[in-house]
């Protein structure tokens, strides 16, 4: 389906706020007529936030939102030209296939050959011919998540909100209902906006992909470029698996990690600026170290396993370990080298290099930050020209500790993402006031742990504005 390229829903400045929580922040987003677009992040990054308030069941608290060029901010659910399909198949038990899907209909007083008309052909574009006086509780869920699909595009609309909306099948029913969804989109010609936190179902499905996390729109693009240029090390690990390291861009054209200087096609960084490297493991060449082709790298594969159509093997090399796929298996313990090419090494801008919180001095070796009183290293207060209540306060990342019991922290959080840098884990942890704390370790936590955080006074850099 060949996007035209006016756009047909337009989100400008939006944010939702539930109190003090902030689900979506300041969310630009231009939709075109006939896209298929998928909203994807984890979960409670905001995606269906987003499809709520473009459905309007729930209204911005800031920003404004149009559709087909008309704002439409505070107009009711059922006077936009949208219509839902939810994760829960929402069909009415008490009436059958065709009363589900003519519910709307009847609600508009349309005469009964059309409304016959017009469901039939709905039942057919679901592949469901034939179920009309089926009882809805006879059908399986993927019968009747296609019900729920007639229900909404019976009305026609111009754009069809969909939540989740294979979530709940099987993964043979899954596949198999997104390459119907698919189908259905081509022949429909209507816009598809599509909410999951599935990567591989989004590379699949979308014309474009808009890659969110909390509350903010990271990255979007066509499935190819989020694939192959994510703009952060978020978006590269949470499409597809990668490996992502942190490195030393040296100059143009060549970086460094592993302790390896490597050739890249990268420009502009500066010179031994801090980076992430980011090499897909399709991208990684490997072979028998005893083959006469020069390795960049050499290590021992400690694991091995069978995709189905690939293998994919753990490469340990000098501390670090890299994760290679191969259509050739290497069994755990086969000494290999690597090789990647210049223009399969991604460099990413670093969005930071350490922690930084706003604070005041208390006093002069106590610091306020993350709402809490940190001990801190003497500072001399004495001079006066300096605004003590208002100071930044640096923490590197391998500086934070993290506790398992949560009432032996200073204060406590939730660990929130985990990304692994090959010898060690970047963990984004929620502290209890609201602010991200990152944090370098060698430790395994998993994803939602509660934890302790404490820092040491001797880590704690206090710098004046
Ligand atoms: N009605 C509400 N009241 C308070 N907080 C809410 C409400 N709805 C959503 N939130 C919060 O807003 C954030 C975003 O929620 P949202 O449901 O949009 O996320 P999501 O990405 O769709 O996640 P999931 O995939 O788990 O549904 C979450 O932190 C959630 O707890």
């Amino acid at each position: 389906m060949q996007s035209e390229n006016k756009p047909i829903i337009e989100v400008k400045n939006v944010s939702k706020f539930f109190d003090d929580k902030t689900a979506l922040d300041n969310v630009n987003l231009s939709i075109r007529k006939g896209e298929f677009v998928t909203i994807l992040g984890p979960s409670g990054c905001g995606k269906t936030t987003l499809l709520r308030l473009i459905a309007g069941f729930q209204t911005a608290s800031e920003g404004t939102i149009l559709i087909n060029g008309k704002e439409i901010t505070q107009t009711p659910p059922h006077k936009r030209p949208v219509n839902t399909v939810f994760q829960k198949y929402a069909l009415f038990p008490h009436l059958n296939v065709y009363d589900n899907i003519a519910f709307g209909l009847k609600l508009k007083k349309m005469p009964k050959a059309e409304m016959t008309r017009k469901v039939m052909a709905a039942l057919k574009m679901v592949g469901m011919t034939d179920y009309e006086y089926r009882d809805v509780n006879s059908l399986s869920g993927g019968q009747q998540q296609r019900v729920a699909i007639a229900r909404a595009i019976v009305n026609e609309p111009e754009v069809l909100l969909l939540d989740e909306p294979l979530a709940a099948l099987d993964l043979k029913m899954r596949k198999d209902m997104q390459m119907e969804l698919k189908e259905m989109h081509k022949t429909l010609g209507i816009t598809f906006v599509y909410v999951t936190h599935d990567q591989e179902e989004a590379l699949t499905l979308s014309d474009t992909i808009v890659v969110m996390s909390e509350g903010k729109i990271q990255q979007t693009g066509t499935p190819t470029d989020i694939y192959n240029e994510p703009v952060n090390s978020f978006v590269a690990d949470f499409i597809g698996e990668s490996n992502i390291l942190n490195g030393i861009m040296k100059k143009d054209r060549l970086v460094s990690f592993c302790g390896k200087d490597f050739e890249c096609v990268d420009e502009g960084f500066g010179e031994n600026v801090p980076v992430d490297v980011v090499i897909r493991p399709e991208d990684l060449y490997i072979f028998p170290a005893s083959d006469k082709t020069k390795a960049q790298l050499r290590g021992v594969v400690q694991s091995c396993i069978f995709k189905g159509v690939h293998y994919e093997m753990v490469v340990l090399c000098d501390g670090y370990e890299f994760t290679v796929q191969d259509y050739h298996a290497f069994e755990a313990g086969k000494e290999v080298g690597l090789i990647v090419k210049p223009f399969d090494i991604h460099i990413m801008k670093k969005e930071r290099i350490c922690n930084a919180f706003e604070g005041r001095m208390k006093d002069e070796t106590h610091v306020e930050f993350l709402g809490c009183e940190f001990e801190c290293m003497h500072a001399d207060m004495s001079d006066r020209s300096k605004d003590w209540e208002h100071v930044t306060v640096n923490v590197d990342f391998d500086k934070i500790e993290l506790l398992d019991n949560a009432e032996d922290g200073i204060l406590t959080g939730e660990v929130k993402f985990i990304l692994y840098k090959g010898n060690h884990y970047h963990l984004t942890v929620l502290s209890d006031w609201d602010e991200n704390v990152f944090v370098d370790t060698n430790d395994v936590w998993d994803d939602g742990d509660r934890v302790g955080i404490s820092i040491r006074p001797e880590d704690i850099r206090v710098t004046f504005k």
